[in-house]
């Protein structure tokens, strides 16, 4: 919680202006009753046209100056709702994108994104609500209180009555709505993982007619949430139809106390209304206040779904004394083993290897052999649990991560693109890229022709998650962004994969042609596309299983040879 309230600190000043307005605000609503009593006792039972004028016009200017007070108030409460959350949004996005992997792994996507959406507007209604009433409501019931009592103690009873009534209305509600408030944000969160996963998948789900079985899940989810979400507002109002029936019999129970009083003399007709008005600002002030009391819990279960995610230490931080080398790009993993969190056993054990500026070296093995763990343990999305990694001899936990990433250029296995142009993809990789540089880069990494084809060239655009593109084609794009960053190290997750055979032959070329003295990681499923590396290493299960060239580890290294079988034809052997 503390971590959020620090985000209302600046606003102190304007929370104090706030705060002297509800007391302005107060004062006046307070004194309407008064006046209207003295119009009914001086002005209409005496028949006193001129008092009922002037005593009119001096409520009509409390009443302007009431209004007044509420539009700041409501506009400084909206002010400063709206700025904490802008910041806390902001914050939180800034933090998820410091994640690492593995703290990103930590909370499904949907999660995070209910979080800084769904909870956020939780916490800035209530924020209105709070800066409106919470102030407001106490100072208004005690001063309705204190005035009702003082213009009628006979009939106070008539108040204590009512409040009691609504007290334990309120203490039902809360009773049965605030357990279920953490449990309507873990519904969101599942709702929007099932939208989330049955939208990128929808394809799959056509194919396999899977519309029904899909949709039926689905429902079943929504289901559970309506019905939650049903019985929490039934519950809150109820409590409404049941606030105006005690309203309106304490004002019944008043007009029955009253007439009596004013039978015996001791009380006036317009010493009841007032006292009417009173006891009723009493009790909407308390149903502010209860009001406030349901959302506050609201609130607070998802200000803790937010600061969950703001205090979650990130593992992977620059070190203290980082430093930012000139990076050459020797890469050597020097006897590198990891195990993702929470998975006990290792995915990599004891793995040793220099890569060298200039050269290739390529990565193959069976699926699941660690090949993408291993090279994205480079650009440190992962950090390795045993052994080090340098660059140029400097181990890359001391390297800081801005200087290291940049001189990295990763196509990951899966082609990701933004949402924009073809032109603001590739800038992705250095925004001062001229033209000429996104057209030499889109050549290399032989895009070019299909870029030029389309109507809008380089400025084509691409709808989000890069779906009006060819897997191949956007694995094409995906190099070349990589490419406009010139960078000093290529890793190339199993880049290749949707290009055909002529293409990813093409590209090679080019690349090795293009290359200069970068070092060149390629994971790759082909043994065509990685035989002319100076470097092949063979991962098993984790392991080294065999490092040379081609023709070294046809030799030497038995899985090699039989992955080669596999896909070479005699003579290519
Ligand atoms: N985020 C993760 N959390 C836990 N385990 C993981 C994670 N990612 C991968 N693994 C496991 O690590 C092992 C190595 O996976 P990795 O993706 O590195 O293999 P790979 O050789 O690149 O496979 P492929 O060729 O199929 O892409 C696998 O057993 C996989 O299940």
């Amino acid at each position: 919680m503390k971590k959020i309230l620090k985000y209302y600190k600046p606003y102190i000043p304007v929370m104090i202006l706030i705060v002297l307005l509800l007391f302005f605000q107060a004062m006046a609503e307070l004194s309407l009753p008064e006046y209207m009593s003295k119009i009914i006792d001086h002005g209409i039972i005496q028949g006193n046209l001129s008092y009922i004028y002037s005593t009119g016009r001096k409520m009509l200017v409390v009443s302007l100056l009431l209004m007044m007070c509420a539009i700041a108030v409501s506009f400084l409460a909206s002010r400063i709702a709206a700025g904490t959350t802008r910041k806390i949004r902001y914050d939180l996005f800034s933090k998820v994108t410091s994640f690492s992997k593995a703290e990103l792994d930590g909370f499904s996507i949907a999660s995070l994104i209910t979080r800084s959406t769904n909870d956020m507007q939780q916490i800035q209604t209530t924020s209105v609500m709070v800066l409106r009433f919470a102030c407001f409501a106490p100072i208004m019931g005690i001063g309705a209180f204190i005035k009702a009592v003082s213009t009628s103690l006979e009939l106070s009873w008539t108040i204590g009555l009512a409040l009691l009534a609504m007290l334990l209305v309120i203490l039902f509600a809360i009773k049965i709505t605030v357990p279920k408030f953490a449990i309507v944000q873990k519904m969101v969160d599942k709702l929007n993982l099932i939208m989330n996963e049955r939208l990128t998948g929808i394809l799959v789900i056509r194919a396999f007619n899977a519309e029904k079985r899909e949709e039926e899940r689905f429902d079943t989810s929504n289901n559970d949430l309506t019905k939650l979400n049903l019985f929490v507002n039934r519950a809150i109002s109820f409590n409404m139809p049941l606030m105006m029936l005690i309203m309106n019999f304490t004002a019944m129970l008043i007009v029955w106390a009253g007439a009596d009083l004013v039978q015996t003399g001791s009380l006036q007709i317009g010493n009841i209304l007032a006292f009417i008005q009173y006891s009723m600002q009493v009790i909407m002030s308390f149903l502010f206040i209860s009001m406030i009391f349901i959302m506050i819990p609201r609130a607070m279960v998802s200000a803790r779904r937010v600061a969950e995610v703001l205090q979650v230490e990130t593992q992977i931080v620059d070190h203290v004394q980082a430093v930012c080398p000139e990076i050459n790009g020797t890469v050597e993993f020097r006897n590198v083993s990891f195990s993702y969190p929470d998975a006990g056993e290792n995915v990599l054990t004891d793995i040793s290897f220099t890569a060298k500026p200039g050269e290739t070296t390529a990565f193959i093995g069976s699926t699941g052999s660690g090949k993408s763990t291993l090279v994205n343990l480079i650009p440190r999305f992962y950090d390795v649990t045993g052994g080090a990694i340098l660059i140029d001899g400097v181990d890359i936990r001391t390297i800081e991560q801005k200087h290291l990433r940049n001189a990295i250029g990763y196509v990951p296995q899966k082609g990701i693109l933004f949402s924009g142009t073809i032109e603001s993809n590739l800038k992705f990789g250095s925004d001062q890229a001229e033209p000429k540089d996104l057209e030499h880069v889109a050549a290399i990494s032989q895009s070019l022709d299909f870029i030029l084809e389309k109507p809008g060239k380089f400025d084509e655009v691409i709808s989000q998650g890069g779906t009006n593109v060819s897997g191949g084609q956007k694995q094409r794009i995906s190099i070349a962004r990589a490419l406009a960053r010139n960078p000093q190290i290529y890793i190339f997750d199993d880049s290749f994969s949707a290009l055909d055979f002529k293409t990813d032959l093409a590209l090679r070329k080019a690349l090795k042609e293009n290359m200069g003295n970068s070092t060149m990681l390629i994971v790759a499923q082909r043994i065509n596309t990685i035989k002319d590396a100076e470097q092949i290493i063979v991962l098993n299960e984790g392991q080294v299983a065999g490092i040379g060239t081609h023709h070294e580890l046809m030799k030497e290294c038995q899985i090699y040879r039989e992955i080669a079988e596999s896909q070479l034809d005699k003579g290519e052997m």
